[in-house]
């Protein structure tokens, strides 16, 4: 078992009192998975374009660390939902935990067997325990098979049942999932989007799994038929004594459905909660800036709220410590410097703001006004914010008394700024993962963020 490192320094780890906090055993333990793929393996062979290089074509030597050293638990019955931006390794976790793809390191224990370690025929035969629905079930279909046949498929592979057995266990899921089991002749076409993700359920249950991975399951359909499909999968859940491991971008659905929820944020897991306490009192700035930027359902308020500044950086070089701090907006002041936390923000706001070129140069006054109102911080940190304005300014000596938007000179103040601020921030220099303490429900809270330090 692994130990339990949320003093800092390491992954999220939720394995360890996780089974006293009530909703059973852990099914499964993930314990520093990675997955890492070799940037030639991806669409355009690792082959990056980039108008700013001569040639403006980039090839990527390095890995794409989709999943990098990720350690939860997962409790029998449960449903833990997993959530995070697009591109932020959700679909590579769960197809790395089903072992579709192989784990470049950690375990993956599932029922005490540590399925990294499985190959050949003990992994097919544990196959048939644990399934995954996807996200688009007009595709996952087989348009020329029947119903029957797509759901009777899998059995059919694992050698259950005879072939009246089959028709009879088949028709039964098609019953439990909410379609009409006379419709075991019917091709994929003749169902909408619901109906065929209700199709996907029966065969995914078919061969009577006790896990299964949703992939963004009801992403693709239409939002008053998503509420049902959910209601059929906590049903049939209770039934089938299912445990989940539901992916999701949308919060709203992760709320829904799930029990507890992981939060994931470039490869690694930021925050992981029971649901009330996680939606409650988020602790992680990224949990919190997700949750903000939920769409106001008020129409006259069109706009979404704090939604999340910048891009997420690339998983091939992401960045140290804290993955989230270039976007984080609560950044932690280096303790070299004695700076108020107004001063900080200040700090801070004009970094981002040189680092992304955000203004036009402009006479070194215009810019202490408009990026430090309350005047330039003094000392050490005060000397540097002054270079930097003397780099990036129309009417300074470093910007040669003229209006200049000399690219070099703005990389240098970035780099002057970024190396004194930003990587010098406790964010950056270490990896963080704190406990803190619930407000809601009883379970473990943990959030991979230095402000709980
Ligand atoms: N086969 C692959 N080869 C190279 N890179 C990959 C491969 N599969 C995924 N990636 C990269 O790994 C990262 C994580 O992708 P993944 O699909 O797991 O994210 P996600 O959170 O599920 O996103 P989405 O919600 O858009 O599906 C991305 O940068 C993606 O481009």
């Amino acid at each position: 078992m692994s130990s339990d490192s949320t003093r800092g320094g390491e992954s999220v780890r939720q394995d360890q009192t996780d089974q006293d906090a009530g909703t059973g055993e852990a099914m499964v333990r993930v314990d520093g998975l990675k997955k890492y793929f070799s940037s030639s393996s991806g669409m355009f062979g690792g082959v990056t374009v980039d108008t700013s290089t001569f040639p403006p074509i980039r090839v990527e030597r390095e890995p794409v660390k989709a999943v990098d050293d990720v350690s939860f638990d997962i409790r029998e019955g449960e449903t833990l939902g997993l959530v995070g931006e697009s591109g932020c390794g959700k679909s590579t976790l769960g197809r790395t935990i089903l072992r579709l793809l192989t784990p470049t390191d950690g375990n993956i224990y599932y029922k005490g067997r540590n399925l990294a370690e499985l190959s050949g025929s003990d992994l097919r035969e544990m196959r048939s325990d644990i399934q995954m629905i996807f996200q688009d079930p007009q595709s996952s279909l087989d348009p020329r098979m029947r119903v029957g046949d797509i759901v009777e498929e899998p059995m059919n592979a694992h050698g259950m049942l005879d072939a009246e057995g089959r028709e009879d266990r088949a028709k039964m899921l098609l019953e439990k999932v909410g379609l009409d089991p006379h419709h075991y002749n019917r091709f994929p076409h003749a169902f909408s989007g619901g109906q065929r993700q209700r199709i996907n359920l029966a065969r995914a249950l078919s061969v009577d799994p006790d896990f299964i991975v949703c992939d963004e399951p009801v992403s693709a359909l239409d939002v008053s038929i998503q509420a049902q499909v959910l209601n059929t999968m906590e049903e049939l859940q209770d039934e089938f004594g299912l445990t989940y491991l539901f992916i999701a971008h949308d919060l709203s659905v992760i709320r829904h459905i799930s029990d507890r929820v992981a939060v994931m944020y470039l490869g690694n897991i930021v925050e992981l909660a029971e649901k009330e306490e996680l939606f409650e009192n988020p602790a992680h700035p990224y949990t919190q800036a997700l949750l903000e930027s939920i769409p106001v359902p008020d129409p006259r308020e069109s706009e979404t709220r704090g939604v999340l500044e910048g891009e997420v950086p690339s998983p091939t070089n992401p960045p140290s410590g804290c993955r989230f701090r270039t976007r984080c907006p609560k950044l932690i002041a280096p303790e070299t410097y004695d700076l108020t936390d107004r001063e900080w923000d200040d700090v801070r706001r004009f970094t981002r703001a040189v680092e992304r070129h955000t203004f036009d140069t402009a006479p070194a006054a215009d810019l202490r006004a408009t990026f430090f109102e309350r005047g330039v911080p003094g000392g050490e940190a005060g000397a540097i914010v002054e270079e930097a304005i003397d780099l990036v300014a129309s009417d300074t000596a470093d910007g040669d008394g003229k209006h200049t938007d000399d690219r070099m000179k703005w990389d240098e103040a970035t780099s002057l700024l970024v190396g004194s601020f930003a990587e010098a921030s406790i964010c950056a220099r270490e990896r963080p993962a704190y406990e803190v303490e619930p407000e809601y429900g009883d379970g473990r809270h943990v959030s991979a963020c230095h402000l709980h330090q």
